[in-house]
Formats: C-alpha cells, sequence, structure tokens
C-alpha cells in the first residue's frame, strides 16, 4: 500500500506525463518497486539544467550522471520512442544499458574494418564510465533490402543512456560536437528527448497478445532436407566438415509488436543470457542469445565454445538423462569440438596461456540444452579489441569448418541474407569489451518480424532431428512473441 503523499505524487507524474489519468477513480497504481518518483523527477531535472549550462568544446565529450531508484529498462524503453533506442544485458543479469537517441554513431561500410572504430570509440570514451552499443554483420551485403538499415558494422554512443550495475541505477546523458552549429542542434534536441522523457507509467499495460496474421516459413522441411544433404555430400568429399545452416520464420501481426515487452518476456524464459536491441531507422534488431563470442577486462580474455543442442523435458530425471546424451553422443560432440578447437586455434598466437576445464558442461534454456565449454586466458601485450573481433567471428558456431569453404557453402544454400542475425552485438567500455553472438534473434519491422535461427551440420546429422532442432529455436521467440 502507499501512503497519500506517495499516491500524490504517482498521480501528479501520470498526469504530467499524458493527462490520461486524471480521473483517480480510473488511475492504475504504479509498481512500487518499478521507481523512486521523487529520485527519478529530481535526477532528470537536474540532468536538463546541466545540459542547459554545457558550453561547446570541439571534439570533448560532454557528459552528466545522475542516481535514480529503479526503473525498469525494457518498459523505459516501451515507453519512450523518443529516438533510436538500443539495450545491452548481460548474462548475468549484473549490467544493463539502455540508450534512446544518439550523441556518436560509429560505422564501417565493411567487414573486418574495425580497426579505426575501436580507436575512435576509445577517444571518445577517454576514462569515463559509459559504452558504446553496438554490433558487426555476419557478412555484409551492400543492397540487402530487409537489411539496407544495418551496415557492416555501427556503433552509438546513446544520447541518454540508463546504466544498472547491479542495485545501481543512473541516468547518463551525452554530447559530442565537432562544430558550434552542430552542438546547438544536439543539445536542443538532448533538452526536448529529457523533457519528454516518461519515468513512469502504468502497472502491467502490457500489450495484447494475438495470433499471428500470417506466418511466411522462407524455407519448408523438403528444402532444409536437401540443404542437409548438399552439406553432407561436401563433407564426403573432404570439401569441408561443418557448416551451420539458417532459416528465417517471418510473422506478420495485426498490430506493431511490442518489442521490447516481447524482448523482456523471452529473457525471463531464459535466464542466464544476454539480451539485445539495436533500433536503427523503422527496423529494430533483437534477441537473446546464450552465447558469448568474447569479453576482455584488461589482458583478460573469457570465451567459450557453445554448440550441439539436446531438447529438455520437463521431468528432472528425463532432463538429466537427455543432458547425459549430449555429453555422450558422437554427432554433438564433434559438432561441439570443432567450435572449441577453432577457439583454441585462433586465440593460441594471441595468448600466453589459455584454459579450460578437461570435459565440457551444459547450459540450459528454456527449450533446449547446449554443450558448452569455457576458455580463458591471458592476452599478450598489444592485442587489440579489432584483432580478438576479426580472429573469432564468425566461429564454426554459426559459420563452419574450415571457414571460407563454410561461408561459401552459406552463401550458395541459405536463400536470405543474415544480416545481423548470427553477427556479433555487444558493448564498448573503457574497462570492458564484451560481444555476444547475435543468435537467437529477429529483425522487427512494424508488425512484421522475421526471426532467424541455424544448426550446425556434421557428418551424423539428420535431417528429420535438425528440422526439430530449428523448431525449439524459433519456438522460444513466438513463446515471448504470443505469449
Ligand atoms: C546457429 C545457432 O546456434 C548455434 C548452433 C547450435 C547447434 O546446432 O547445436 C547450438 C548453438 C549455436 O552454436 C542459432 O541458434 O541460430
Ligand atoms: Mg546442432
Amino acid at each position: 500500500m502507499s501512503s497519500p503523499s506517495q499516491s500524490n505524487r504517482q498521480q501528479r507524474l501520470l498526469d504530467g506525463e499524458s493527462g490520461a489519468f486524471a480521473d483517480p477513480a480510473s488511475m492504475p497504481s504504479i509498481d512500487r518497486a518499478q521507481l523512486d518518483p521523487i529520485a527519478a523527477d529530481v535526477a532528470l531535472q537536474r540532468l536538463i539544467d546541466a545540459a542547459k549550462q554545457w558550453h561547446f568544446q570541439a571534439g570533448r565529450l560532454l557528459h552528466a550522471t545522475e542516481s535514480v531508484g529503479h526503473l525498469d529498462a525494457f518498459q523505459w524503453l516501451h515507453h519512450n520512442p523518443l529516438g533510436e533506442r538500443c539495450l545491452w544485458r548481460s548474462r548475468d543479469g549484473q549490467t544493463l544499458w539502455a540508450g534512446i537517441g544518439a550523441a556518436v554513431v560509429l560505422t564501417a561500410s565493411a567487414d573486418g574494418d574495425y580497426d579505426d572504430l575501436f580507436t575512435h570509440m576509445h577517444h571518445v570514451l577517454e576514462h569515463h564510465d559509459k559504452a558504446f552499443l553496438g554490433g558487426i554483420a555476419f557478412n555484409h551485403r551492400p543492397g540487402d533490402s530487409e537489411w539496407q538499415d544495418f551496415p557492416a558494422a555501427r556503433f552509438i554512443l546513446p544520447a541518454v543512456a540508463l546504466r544498472q550495475q547491479g542495485d545501481h541505477h543512473e541516468l547518463q546523458i551525452n554530447l559530442y560536437a565537432s562544430s558550434h552549429e552542430a552542438f546547438v542542434r544536439q543539445r536542443q534536441q538532448l533538452v526536448h528527448t529529457l523533457e519528454s522523457l516518461k519515468l513512469a507509467w502504468p502497472e502491467h499495460i502490457d500489450p495484447a497478445s494475438s495470433d499471428p496474421v500470417q506466418r511466411q516459413d522462407h524455407m519448408v522441411f523438403s528444402a532444409c532436407r536437401r540443404r542437409i544433404h548438399e552439406v553432407l555430400h561436401q563433407i564426403d568429399q573432404g570439401e569441408l566438415e561443418k557448416a551451420v545452416l539458417a532459416r528465417r520464420v517471418d510473422v506478420l501481426l495485426d498490430h506493431v509488436v511490442p518489442a521490447f515487452p516481447v524482448l523482456q518476456r523471452w529473457q525471463k524464459n531464459n535466464q542466464g543470457c544476454f539480451a539485445f536491441a539495436f533500433e536503427m531507422g523503422s527496423s529494430l534488431f533483437m534477441g537473446c542469445t546464450p552465447e558469448r563470442l568474447f569479453r576482455r577486462e584488461g589482458h583478460y580474455i573469457a570465451t567459450e565454445a557453445l554448440a550441439g543442442t539436446m531438447t529438455r523435458d520437463s521431468n528432472p530425471e528425463t532432463d538429466a538423462f537427455l543432458a547425459r546424451e549430449l555429453l555422450n553422443d558422437p554427432k554433438l560432440s564433434l559438432e561441439h569440438q570443432l567450435v572449441a578447437g577453432f577457439i583454441q586455434a585462433q586465440l593460441q598466437p594471441l595468448t600466453e596461456q589459455l584454459y579450460s576445464p578437461s570435459l565440457p558442461g551444459v547450459i540450459k534454456l528454456d527449450r533446449i540444452q547446449h554443450r558448452y565449454l569455457p576458455i580463458s586466458g591471458q592476452l599478450r601485450p598489444g592485442v587489440s579489441d579489432a584483432q580478438l573481433l576479426s580472429c573469432l567471428h564468425p566461429t564454426p558456431a554459426v559459420c563452419g569448418v574450415p571457414k571460407v569453404a563454410a561461408q561459401a557453402l552459406i552463401q550458395q544454400l541459405e536463400a536470405t541474407q543474415r544480416g545481423w542475425y548470427s553477427g556479433a552485438v555487444g558493448l564498448v567500455s573503457p574497462q570492458t569489451v564484451e560481444f555476444a553472438v547475435a543468435i537467437r534473434s529477429a529483425l522487427v519491422r512494424g508488425n512484421q518480424v522475421s526471426c532467424f535461427s541455424g544448426v550446425g551440420i556434421v557428418a551424423g546429422s539428420e535431417p528429420e532431428t535438425e528440422w526439430q532442432e530449428l523448431e525449439a529455436k524459433i519456438s522460444s521467440f513466438l513463446d515471448a512473441l504470443m505469449r
């Protein structure tokens, strides 16, 4: 129960925001855990005052930070479509960044061209406790229609960021301009965004879910079987050992897809996954992935091999039996071992020492479980983030072995472009750089959503089993979408 003075404050916030709940009888209550109204309100006003007092400084980051009470980042983004939005949540849930609008946007138009990007990002950030969020494509093809808003690489420093580290939540604002004219324009935009920003919203107004109006599978089972046979044939011929085949399913709803509430449900069903979202133009790419590409802190790198999949069962004994099968099955071992071997071989020349447990473990998700092997090490002096990204991406978890042969076969067999699906997404801060593999992901455009999933094909793959695996991966997303 809230006190009368708290209720008044809640009402004032709601009235100020939209005027929609002026009648106390019809006013929904606010989730108390969601917000400390005074802190958020005052913090926001302080940030507006700070921005108004900024003076132009060429090529210097202007910034301000205020602590706030607990804000639900997914709902905050959902209720504030005031500029391009982005989100990054670490796998342990301890770190979350959400952004609205852009202070700095950095892009690359070709794959592998990451050196300048990282140099530039670190130059802008200096030592500040801030982060660029962004990602890279699987392999960039200019002119792809559904991916046209997504270049080979793109990173943004949000204009307004909500940062959560453990229990500490803060709002940050940023501005970086190279001319006085740009400074004036960007500051005006920033103040406007802050003055429009909602920090409170009615509780549990979750957009109603509905059945899809239409579903289009870009690869039906017969085509999938044909492609798997083609990969198996090439494996027989000794051309390659593994290739990952991907599938796209489009779903049309009768309303705009509520991307952030869907992502929040998806993430809640899959604790222990990264969550990410990047809005660009009228598209939004988001996902809930279990797979880390790498995390670097100082000279320390942590990565992993995650591949090989088994279904789950509601009966714990059967589920444990399936996990043992996952660890013992030779085809699943090979599928996973090819990823681990690649990562270890790529990192060997860049590290002093590389550590892994002798046996893999299991990661459990809502509908499936995976083989998992952590790999960590001490980087040699001078190894850069750009180098790590180029040497690890794409791993055989999303591409194949050998890499070049698999890339060519994927390009030949897959009917649709992957864009940022199976690329890498993450966060670049002065202290930490972390990328996740952008699988279990979907591209939202208005009331349409394209979701993607892939399977690793190795000797011993059976089309029916691989098809079920593709279905299981996609249905985790459809559960969150349709609920
Ligand atoms: C390619 C995807 O996932 C990859 C393929 C897996 C497999 O085939 O067993 C498991 C995890 C990932 O390495 C995807 O989910 O889209
Ligand atoms: Mg598999």
